[in-house]
């Protein structure tokens, strides 16, 4: 047996993920005069109706540990300070002005509107411009793999130890690493790899196996207007990613409405609103403070009458910190099922890569408190660790729809898994 004492070691000493505990909440007073007329009387009356059907409320919580959990595996970019940090001896000893403060892991919000860089067309293929987007995951997985390989005489147990190594650092996660350790030693021993240079080709065909799992493109053919709700924390890349998806289908000759649900931060509207513009579509909207779930009702009457092919809307990105904010999230969707039944036709969460580990432990909170269907993954050109690519979608069991691998409008591509893998272990020339 080649998986040995440094994997079960490894494994003792994984840190465990605390369940997250159902809360629920009480809407507080700020809550109910949010919900209150925002705009259009018909739009807030209608969605003051979907509040009589909630359940009773009980007592609102403020989800420490979690916030703890999130703090405690940093971004590779470093946070400004936010002055609005849980650990301030205020908010702890004042939890009602808390809940109605902002937020807690964010860095302060940014006011002013950063316009997109206006891009230059150059025509770069498909391969390359993945390729260069994962050159530091290749640097770091497969130029390291490479060079054990090449360095080992045989197959023996330290080549399978450091090889492990190599997949934990690269953020593989522990069950996507013994899984693919796993795979690797069955498939020596009914005699795949006689020597070290062809596990390359065996642990390349076993990530990909693992990846088309994963990859399921969405069907935007399966509803008109087809809705994908894009949730996720501040800062992970959702409004970009929303403005290049709006490039795409509309390069694809689709009509597309955003709607701007991220009410709660003033420039958010602002942002969405410039890419709206960059990427030729109309944005909904309303003002800063209003019912995400008015501007949900709006956009999708919006969506409805202009016969839009598809809608996105945008929402605030504190849910895994407030309890109050999940179940905003969840009127939401019951505000588009009324309006577009079936709506959102997919959930998409937007992970940020470079903070590794913990966008899986951010995917699994929002998993709890919404019906996730997709993810999103931005910044892989920013991150040496894309490997857990790999682990998010194998260890939450959901696709991973699309890639971000830079900060143009190009740069965020359907996730393929074969041309992944070929451009991760495309040899260096
Ligand atoms: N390198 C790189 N940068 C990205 C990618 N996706 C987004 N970004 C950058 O990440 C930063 C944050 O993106 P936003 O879209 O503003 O993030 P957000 O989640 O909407 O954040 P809020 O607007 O604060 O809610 C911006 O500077 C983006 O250009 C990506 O795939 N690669």
């Amino acid at each position: 047996m080649l998986l040995t004492g440094w994997l079960a070691v490894r494994l003792l000493k994984k840190p465990s993920v605390p369940a997250v505990e159902e809360q629920a909440v009480e809407p507080t007073v700020a809550e109910q005069e949010i919900i209150e007329p925002a705009s259009a009387e018909e739009s807030a009356s209608l969605v003051e109706a979907d509040d009589a059907l909630q359940e009773p409320p009980v007592e609102p919580v403020v989800e420490e540990s979690k916030d703890a959990l999130i703090e405690e595996s940093a971004p590779e970019e470093v946070v400004p300070p936010s002055e609005e940090i849980v650990s301030s001896p205020e908010t702890e000893v004042a939890p009602v002005e808390e809940e109605v403060a902002p937020a807690i892991t964010e860095a302060p919000p940014v006011e002013e509107v950063a316009a997109p860089e206006p891009e230059v067309p150059v025509k770069v293929s498909l391969f390359e411009r993945m390729r260069a987007g994962l050159a530091k995951t290749q640097a770091s997985l497969v130029g390291r793999i490479d060079a054990l390989l090449s360095s080992s005489q045989s197959i023996d147990e330290d080549l399978m130890e450091e090889l492990e190594e190599v997949l934990v650092t690269a953020d593989f996660g522990m069950q996507t690493t013994m899984g693919l350790m796993q795979s690797l030693e069955e498939r020596i021993s009914a005699g795949e790899a006689a020597d070290p240079q062809a596990l390359r080709g065996l642990l390349k065909d076993e990530i990909r196996q693992r990846l088309r799992l994963e990859a399921a493109p969405l069907d935007l053919e399966s509803s008109t207007p087809y809705v994908i709700m894009v949730v996720g924390v501040n800062g992970v890349g959702k409004t970009t990613t929303i403005g290049k998806l709006a490039h795409q289908f509309v390069s694809q000759g689709k009509t597309v409405l955003l709607g701007a649900g991220d009410t709660f931060r003033a420039a958010a509207a602002e942002q969405l609103t410039v890419w709206g513009e960059r990427a030729g579509v109309e944005v909904i909207r309303q003002e800063s403070g209003s019912d995400p779930a008015a501007v949900a009702f709006d956009a999708a009457k919006a969506a409805v009458a202009r016969k839009a092919d598809v809608l996105i809307l945008d929402t605030a990105g504190r849910l895994h910190t407030k309890v109050n904010l999940m179940e905003e999230l969840k009127k939401i969707r019951r505000v588009l099922d009324r309006e577009i039944p079936g709506a959102p036709h997919e959930t998409l969460l937007v992970v940020d890569a470079t903070t590794g580990q913990n966008a899986l432990v951010q995917a699994r909170l929002f998993q709890e408190a919404v019906e996730v269907s997709g993810l999103a993954l931005t910044k892989l050109d920013g991150t040496a660790r894309g490997g857990m690519l790999v682990a998010i979608g194998n260890e939450l069991g959901l696709p991973v729809r699309y890639v971000g691998i830079g900060e143009g409008m190009e740069d965020l591509r359907p996730f393929d898994p074969d041309l992944f893998v070929e451009a991760l272990f495309e040899q260096q020339g």
